[in-house]
């Protein structure tokens, strides 16, 4: 099995001679770009390398205009590429990546990617094969409700891709059963699935829904949660038993978004403070989504993120195939 020998060889090559490959999976607009810009902000550019998959498109946004499948088929991409470029990476390896211009929707000038310590790939399809997902340590799939998604989906497409709402609900009809196919099915291969969703009945900031599944192992969150509780009477940060999809019982964090500043900030400092590797780090760029607005639940979901590369990164570890 090809996906098992990039398995060893990367346990040969020992934690600090390959990257720590961190996994941002899910749909068109659902949250992938805010997530990994800031944790690129935080851990510095020097030490992190972004990669964004949809780069491998084979087809730029006029040619897939005439062809039966959106961007989101795998016969829309170059899969195979995808995976040998991902294999090298994990192994320390640059490539000469190509690039889809999302401002144009045209494939431009390849750039050479070095990788750094931590590589963060983020994507519709990185989880969709078994030689793809050898390649990581760690593995998030971003899931927010559909509604959300779309509503952010016209928002950006239409003031950043030139986009009418029209055209943008139209291709949404249109990519539903891919979505359904080949997007979603890759949220059971995730380590942690991360939904960003309104608390009903609540309007107000969006609340988070970590699902911390068991295929990795979590800092202990139990004591740092009952220390926000006891200064707060109205708790917005649970620890809860859920049934996963398979039905199996997996902890799952909610962080809602009314949480207040004191309660968010203990469990802030808290997961700060278990840090592996702190200095160098900023916190400032944490939670911020878009120029303006910030977010504790998206804060508080990148420092659990900080958390895992720092510790993969320290362990040197390569985690057991699924
Ligand atoms: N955690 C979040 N909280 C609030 N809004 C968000 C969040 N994540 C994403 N958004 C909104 O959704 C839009 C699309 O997000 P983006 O990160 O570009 O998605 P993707 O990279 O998955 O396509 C952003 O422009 C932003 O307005
Ligand atoms: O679904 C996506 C992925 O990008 P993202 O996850 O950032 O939405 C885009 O629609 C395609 O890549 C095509 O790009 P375009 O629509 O710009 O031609």
């Amino acid at each position: 099995m090809p996906h098992r020998i990039v398995h060893m060889l990367r346990a040969a090559r020992g934690g600090g001679r390959r990257p720590v490959m961190l996994a941002i999976a899910g749909d068109s607009a659902a949250g992938k770009t805010t997530l990994t810009r800031g944790l690129v902000r935080c851990l510095g550019a020097d030490r992190m390398t972004a990669v964004c998959v949809d780069d491998y498109h084979r087809y730029d946004r006029a040619e897939r205009a005439g062809k039966p499948f959106t961007a989101l088929h795998p016969d829309c991409n170059h899969i195979e590429i995808m995976e040998q470029h991902l294999q090298l990476l994990s192994l320390g390896e640059p490539v000469l990546k190509p690039v889809y211009d999302h401002s144009t929707g045209r494939l431009v000038r390849p750039e050479l990617v070095r990788p750094r310590d931590f590589v963060i790939v983020e994507g519709l399809l990185p989880l969709h094969t078994a030689m793809a997902r050898a390649c990581f340590d760690i593995t998030v799939y971003l899931d927010p409700p559909e509604d959300l998604r779309h509503s952010w989906k016209i928002d950006r497409d239409c003031s950043r891709r030139g986009y009418t709402e029209q055209q943008v609900r139209a291709e949404l009809t249109r990519r539903e059963p891919e979505s359904a196919a080949f997007v979603r099915p890759q949220r059971r291969w995730a380590d942690i699935v991360v939904r960003f969703a309104p608390v009903p009945g609540r309007p107000g900031p969006l609340s988070a829904e970590l699902l911390l599944r068991p295929t990795i192992d979590h800092p202990e969150l139990a004591p740092v949660i009952a220390e926000a509780a006891r200064h707060q009477r109205d708790t917005a940060l649970h620890l809860r038993l859920h049934r996963d999809t398979d039905g199996r019982p997996v902890d799952a964090l909610h962080v809602h978004g009314y949480v207040g500043s004191d309660e968010s900030s203990i469990v802030k400092n808290a997961l700060w403070d278990r840090l592996a590797d702190r200095p160098g780090l900023s916190a400032e760029a944490l939670g911020k989504v878009g120029d303006a607005g910030t977010s504790d639940p998206l804060a508080i979901t990148q420092l659990l993120l900080l958390y895992h590369l720092l510790e993969a990164r320290q362990t040197g570890e390569v985690r057991a195939l699924a």
